[in-house]
């Protein structure tokens, strides 16, 4: 295990090799694994891994199709919207508001600049099942070259990532090997690649202006690729903001609100928000793709029998109510009125100050 960047704090994403889990390695590598995640998971939320096998190609390709799409002209770009209520195609800039997924009313609405464009599990992949179209929306490809093939490409592997994790995540919490295989075998995972970038004198750069409102992801477990410019910051347990750039090679993985009511927050949805640097009078461009592990829509997450301890902090709920109302928050404006917890983590930050500060 490594540290990043040195921070005065000590605050650091630890860097964990998971190619043990990757390889089907032997024994007692894999429980070092378990335990390095258990210790990230524990205190930061985050992570990093390396040895996740994704090959360098891929990710080549996934990039530079997605600079081919986010290089059209906006116009052509927003062809590509679908309704608020289904999380595929195109988000223009300032069509998102990510504080509204907390029940958080920020002071510039629907202020986040950043642009996206989502893909997701189709119900069509599981013919056998009667899953709601809504949810498992059919996607919409844009009419850019290999872009298809390679996102498609992309997926596949961040899924693989996304479940062996679980399956880590089933020997740190010494569940039996496949028990999040029972939640997540038709999973309602996202991809959402996103692209922070504004042309200079497009909008006055004030402090106000947000690349990505601060959020908790929310389902399971987020597999985020992203460049290494600066501008992802991550909340640390006494509300200071630090900024977070993947070492060479790694991704990093945050755990999601579901895993937080799941371990009744022994391990923790880290808040996070973007706010990518302003280099003389621009903002300094920045990608970044997060696969969302969101699993079953109709799994009900409860607190782990083990994690209940002197009593659950949440209610039973279903993916497939957690994730509407999160999505009713952050892309059509209306204040998730469930996320009592998380809001209040928010609330607080702000009190201290925590949420202005750089
Ligand atoms: O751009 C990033 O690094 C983070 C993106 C993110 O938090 C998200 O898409 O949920
Ligand atoms: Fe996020």
């Amino acid at each position: 295990m490594g540290a990043m960047t040195a921070d005065p704090t000590g605050f650091h994403v630890p860097i964990i090799d998971i190619s043990p889990y990757v390889r089907h390695g032997d024994p007692a590598d894999r429980a070092v694994v378990a335990a390095q995640v258990d210790d990230a998971a524990s205190s930061v939320g985050f992570m990093q891994i390396v040895g996740h096998e994704i090959p360098p190609a891929v990710i080549e390709e996934f990039t530079a199709v997605m600079d081919d799409f986010f290089a059209l002209p906006l116009e052509v770009k927003k062809a590509y919207c679908a309704p608020p209520e289904i999380n595929r195609g195109y988000a223009p800039p300032r069509s998102e508001s990510l504080s509204l997924s907390l029940g958080v009313e920020s002071a510039g609405r629907m202020n986040d600049f950043f642009e996206a464009f989502n893909v997701g599990v189709e119900a069509d992949e599981y013919p056998d099942l009667d899953l709601p179209e809504e949810h498992y929306a059919r996607n919409t490809w844009p009419d850019v070259a290999h872009f298809r093939a390679s996102v498609s490409a992309y997926f596949t592997e961040a899924r693989r990532v996304a479940h062996t994790l679980t399956r880590i995540f089933a020997d740190a919490l010494d569940l039996p090997p496949d028990f999040f295989e029972g939640f997540t075998d038709h999973s309602l995972d996202v991809l959402r690649m996103n692209n922070y970038a504004l042309p200079p004198g497009e909008v006055e750069l004030d402090g106000e202006l947000t690349g990505m409102g601060e959020h908790t992801d929310y389902g399971i477990v987020t597999v985020l690729w992203a460049d290494q410019v600066k501008g992802l910051q991550v909340l640390d347990k006494e509300g200071r903001w630090h900024d977070v750039t993947p070492a060479d090679g790694a991704l990093l993985i945050n755990l999601g609100d579901l895993m937080a009511r799941w371990t009744n927050e022994r391990w923790m949805s880290t808040l996070h928000r973007v706010k990518p640097p302003i280099v003389d009078g621009t903002i300094a461009r920045r990608r970044s793709a997060a696969y969302f592990h969101d699993g079953n829509i109709d799994a009900m997450i409860s607190t782990l029998p083990s994690c209940v301890g002197a009593g659950s902090r949440y209610s039973p709920i279903t993916v497939g109510e957690h994730i509407g109302a999160k999505l009713a928050g952050s892309r059509a404006g209306r204040p998730n009125p469930y996320a009592r917890r998380e809001a209040e983590r928010v609330r607080q930050a702000m009190r201290r100050g925590g949420l202005g500060q750089q």
